[in-house]
């Protein structure tokens, strides 16, 4: 049996989340308040509801470019270490209250430094931020050190990102604007963190096609994609049946986890409704899928609306939401020991009772 999950259960189904940036999930009200604290007078405007709808309207332009432009705002009100601290509190808070039992966050700390800060402390408000939010024990939080691939300072970052792996930093990416912009250009950075025994994923496939999949994979050493969604570029379906090329065919032999985030992908214009996005295929193809939301804030959305939007556009029942959630998890960064933890006493049997009740009694504690 396995029927069609309701989004009251989907909230309270455990999930995992790899693909989410700190800066593209504040709450409104936290911007327009952080933006009174600290002076900071650019926002377009000062109401709450209005400021939502400004930024989910200026995401779903049907650009990458343009979907990374309102992001001006929250790095706007991430310049001093209180504000840092509460923004990833809340996060983890609001992660926790959808459901979300284990998430990697990200965030580039060279985008908070307009007044002062160095990477390093930062990486440690985002740090604390996570400590503070995660303290009642609902969720786990690995941190994401990013690097902006537009700038020059990668390595630099990347420094910074392994000064902190034993505090609760799990990995490096670089983001930004893809097109004109290959992961080879930050190889140095990727190859200090690879000779750390540290993890990579990449931004990679997302407004760019193959070459950069293949680059992030092949020579900077991607163990996940973020997106990666371009990989069905090496895919021909037909009525005889599905070929793949030689990328895709190692993207999946290899299990390599792509960081899917539907909506973001409509707002960016990669497809126009989320029954369209390849998520359906790589999944019927057994990929090693994850979904995830990318930037709450921008996109409108969470766990729960990915997981709800999916069961929507493609039927998907339980055992397709614990088989991403299982995919997930077994993809992160944190270590074995507390992966496998979390998947035996939090996944499955929060799945389990879920579909045995079809209810949905509290699952997730
Ligand atoms: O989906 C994305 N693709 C590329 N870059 C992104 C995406 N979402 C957010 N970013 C950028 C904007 C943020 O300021 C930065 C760090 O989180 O990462
Ligand atoms: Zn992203």
């Amino acid at each position: 049996m396995d029927e069609r999950p309701t989004f009251a259960q989907i909230r309270r189904a455990p999930k995992v989340l790899l693909h989410d940036h700190l800066d593209g999930g504040l709450r409104p009200s936290t911007v327009v308040e952080l933006a009174a604290e600290h002076g900071y007078g650019g926002l377009p405007t000062t109401d709450v509801d209005d400021l939502a709808r400004w930024f989910t309207e200026g995401a779903a332009r049907r650009d990458l470019v343009l979907y990374l432009d309102t992001f001006e705002h929250t790095v706007g009100v991430l310049q001093e270490r209180d504000a840092i601290v509460r923004v990833a509190a809340e996060c983890a808070q609001d992660l926790a209250d959808d459901g979300v039992v284990y998430a990697e966050v990200r965030m580039a700390p060279e985008l908070c430094l307009e007044r002062g800060l160095t990477l390093d402390e930062a990486i440690e408000a985002m740090l604390e931020g996570f400590r503070l939010g995660t303290a009642d024990g609902r969720i786990e939080i690995g941190l994401l050190v990013t690097a902006m691939r537009h700038a020059a300072n990668s390595k630099e970052v990347a420094e910074a990102a392994l000064r902190h792996r034993d505090e609760g930093v799990v990995g490096f990416d670089i983001a930004g604007s893809e097109s004109g912009h290959p992961p080879t250009r930050h190889l140095d950075a990727f190859r200090l963190v690879a000779e750390d025994n540290f993890h990579i994923t990449i931004h990679a496939g997302e407004a760019f096609g193959l070459p950069s999949i293949w680059e992030a994979v092949q020579i900077c050493g991607a163990e996940r994609l973020g997106h990666g969604v371009r990989i069905v570029d090496d895919i021909t379906v037909t009525d005889d049946g599905v070929r793949l090329g030689r990328l895709a065919s190692f993207v999946r032999d290899r299990r390599v986890p792509l960081e899917m985030c539907p909506t973001s992908n409509v707002n960016t214009g990669v497809c126009d409704t989320i029954a369209e996005h390849p998520i359906g295929l790589l999944r019927r193809l057994r990929y090693r899928v994850t979904v995830n939301t990318d930037n709450r804030l921008m996109s409108g959305t969470s766990m729960s609306e990915e997981m709800a939007k999916l069961v929507e556009a493609f039927g998907y029942g339980w055992d397709d939401l614990e088989w991403l959630t299982l995919n997930a998890m077994k993809s992160a960064f944190w270590p074995f020991d507390r992966r496998l933890r979390i998947i035996n006493e939090r996944i499955k049997p929060g799945y389990a009772a879920l579909r045995a009740s079809g209810l949905g009694v509290s699952l997730t504690g």
